[in-house]
């Protein structure tokens, strides 16, 4: 049985298919209904599917005009594309595949094939998903990983770039861990981390709030489009909902576990790198140590 956390979009402009599309999948998937071809796009771009079945001859915006829409939208674009349609012509078949369909079941369908053949675009697309997964998650924290961090950093520091806006990088660092491993032994140390990561992430909630854990007891913070006030409320909270855990280190300075974090604040010129900015971010972390951990230190664009 495939999960019936799937979601599927079906796009037709007859009544009686939109029903008979979503009796055949309903308990494959989750189903969502649009009979023109603009709503299916709208409803593709707010519901992000996993897969879409599409008709071809709609009134106001055919089927081959939505796919292009789709494989035009940075936020679509992913999406696999199924043609279910009357169009029986081997021209109309190859022009969706060019587009970029992943199949074309033609109308009238057998029932039973169709099923299947969608089938097994959910299992394709339920796979995706975790292949996804498992390249951007780390599976300790639960968090996103370096390599997501690195694809992260370069679109928002190009839109930063674009839209002239300030963008905050910040360095976290779990205070006197080995210490900690030293004392309590590795598998406790990893459910810090893992608490620290899930704690952290639960403070950088906004749309463009990230977090990763950047490697050992290091996690990065991207605060875009924001401001030196906002971004230090921010970071602020994150220590704070560190020493909330309250998990207790008898072998810190602070007797409980801490972090120490290291920022820098700026508004990216064209040949500025992320890079650079990280290196702040890290040189502050340093600062923050020097000065007793538990504690923010901001790099200073005037020094
Ligand atoms: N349990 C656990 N420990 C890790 C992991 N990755 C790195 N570490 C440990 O994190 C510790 C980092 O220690 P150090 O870099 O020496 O610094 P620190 O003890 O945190 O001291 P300060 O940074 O100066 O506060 C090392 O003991 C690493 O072995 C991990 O995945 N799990």
């Amino acid at each position: 049985m495939i999960s019936p956390a799937l979601r599927v979009l079906i796009v037709d402009d007859e009544k009686s298919n939109l029903v008979i599309l979503s009796d055949l999948l309903k308990r494959e998937a989750q189903i969502s209904l649009a009979n023109c071809g603009k709503l299916g796009l709208k409803k593709a771009q707010e519901l992000k599917p996993d897969i879409i079945l599409l008709d071809v001859m709609m009134p106001d915006f055919d089927g081959f005009e939505v796919i292009k829409e789709l494989k035009a939208c940075e936020i679509t674009r992913q999406i696999p594309v199924i043609f279910i349609t009357g169009l029986g012509d081997v021209e109309s078949e190859e022009k969706g595949f060019e587009l970029g369909a992943c199949d074309y079941i033609q109308k009238p369908f057998h029932l039973g094939i169709a099923k299947a053949r969608v089938r097994l675009h959910l299992t394709l697309a339920r796979q995706c998903i975790m292949l996804e997964e498992l390249a951007n998650v780390d599976p300790l924290t639960s968090i996103a990983n370096r390599r997501k961090y690195d694809e992260q950093i370069t679109n928002e520091w190009a839109a930063a770039q674009r839209n002239k806006t300030e963008i905050v990088l910040a360095m976290i660092d779990v205070d006197q861990f080995k210490q900690y491993n030293d004392n309590y032994g590795h598998s406790a140390g990893d459910l810090v981390l893992s608490q620290v990561g899930k704690a952290l992430n639960l403070q950088l909630q906004r749309p463009r709030d990230f977090v990763a854990r950047y490697g050992g007891e290091e996690f990065v913070v991207i605060i875009a489009d924001t401001n030196t006030e906002g971004a230090q409320k921010t970071l602020e909270n994150c220590k704070q909902a560190i020493e909330a855990l309250n998990i207790k280190h008898e072998f810190s300075q602070h007797q409980q576990i801490t972090i120490s974090i290291g920022a820098v604040i700026c508004q990216p010129e064209l040949e500025q790198k992320p890079e650079a900015a990280l290196k702040q971010a890290d040189e502050m972390l340093y600062q923050a140590k020097q000065n007793g951990r538990n504690r923010i230190e901001w790099f200073n664009q005037g020094s």
